[in-house]
């Protein structure tokens, strides 16, 4: 594998020709409509510990009718306490969520199919890399395996060098990813690479759950920049998301604020500190909005005014 490597990488350098874009307008825009998804599972007893007899519902709702709608060149930021169900909400419109699901959610006006996972991309919370290759060994490899088998070597290749060419990794490229015991590249380059290996298929669709985490404001607000550019490109992207800075927030085209499997918002990002002052909440001082609505998520708000009504 190493000594294959190698060949890889002089290859790569050896290439001349323009490299493609990920930051091209996609052929196949995609818009993500979801309508009362409602996500139950079965309270089953779990671990060691024996427990009394208790009156415990059956079942539990994870999701509890969420609507919304995601739009080509948009980006829409899940917001909300830990625990809420953005995870569970991100992977079912994804297309990856087993068990009882309701409501519905369609992609163009279709279900989800296996022509449209192959314009999805998805990058978990912990990316799942190989600590000893390099960048530019982890992306040839997934380009070697994830790109149509009508290209050759040498364009898989191409391919590979043009996505670390334009996620600015060119710098750390021969660096391993490293891992808990072993140096390697940074966090936010860590999170480049994931997105990258997404941006091999140059998907039209692309969900990230928290790809901020972790990281100083700078570093996510470069994420979150190049995340920016590539919903230009009219792409639909979704995201779970902790507690962005405001400049971060602020790039958001949609917000949806999640609350125990409920939706206490969704609409523009710019809109939603307006709704919340006209039903009576709005902060006691300045402050940075994705910190009050997790306080008013939370039920912790300092909000002025009522209860939140749930
Ligand atoms: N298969 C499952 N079995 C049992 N509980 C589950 C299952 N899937 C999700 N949950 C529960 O559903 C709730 C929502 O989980 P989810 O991971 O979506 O939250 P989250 O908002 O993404 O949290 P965090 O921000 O901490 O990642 C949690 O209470 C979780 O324990």
């Amino acid at each position: 594998m190493a000594t294959q490597m190698v060949d890889i990488e002089a290859q790569s350098s050896a290439q001349t020709s323009s490299p493609p874009s990920i930051f091209n307008k996609v052929d196949h825009p995609v818009t993500l409509k979801f309508q009362e998804v409602v996500y139950t599972i079965k309270n089953k007893k779990q671990g060691w510990i024996k427990r009394k007899k208790n009156h415990e519902p059956t079942e539990k709702h994870i999701l509890k009718g969420i609507t919304g709608m995601v739009l080509p060149g948009e980006m829409l930021a899940m917001l909300g306490p830990s625990g809420c169900g953005k995870t569970t909400l991100l992977t079912a419109l994804g297309g990856r969520l087993g068990g009882k699901l309701d409501g519905t959610i369609t992609y163009n006006g279709k279900p989800f199919s296996s022509i449209m996972k192959r314009y999805t991309g998805f990058v978990t919370q912990d990316d799942i890399l190989y600590p000893h290759l390099t960048v530019t060994e982890t992306l040839v490899f997934i380009a070697l395996l994830r790109l149509p088998k009508k290209l050759t070597t040498q364009e898989k290749i191409t391919h590979a060098e043009a996505v670390i060419d334009q996620l600015r990794l060119t710098r750390c490229k021969n660096i391993i990813i490293g891992g808990p015991n072993l140096r390697g590249v940074s966090g936010g380059e860590r999170k480049r690479v994931s997105i990258g290996q997404e941006m091999l298929i140059n998907p039209s669709l692309l969900f990230l759950d928290e790809p901020t985490s972790g990281l100083d404001s700078t570093t996510a607000q470069r994420i979150a920049l190049t995340l920016w550019e590539l919903a230009r490109g009219g792409r639909t992207i979704v995201m779970t998301i902790h507690q962005p800075s405001s400049r971060l927030f602020y790039m958001f085209h949609k917000v949806l604020l999640l609350s125990e499997g409920n939706s206490l918002f969704f609409g523009k990002g710019s809109e939603v500190m307006d709704y919340f002052n006209s039903i009576g909440f709005s902060p006691s001082v300045a402050m940075n909005p994705s910190d009050f609505l997790l306080d008013l998520a939370n039920g912790t708000s300092s909000a002025k005014g009522k209860e939140l009504a749930r």
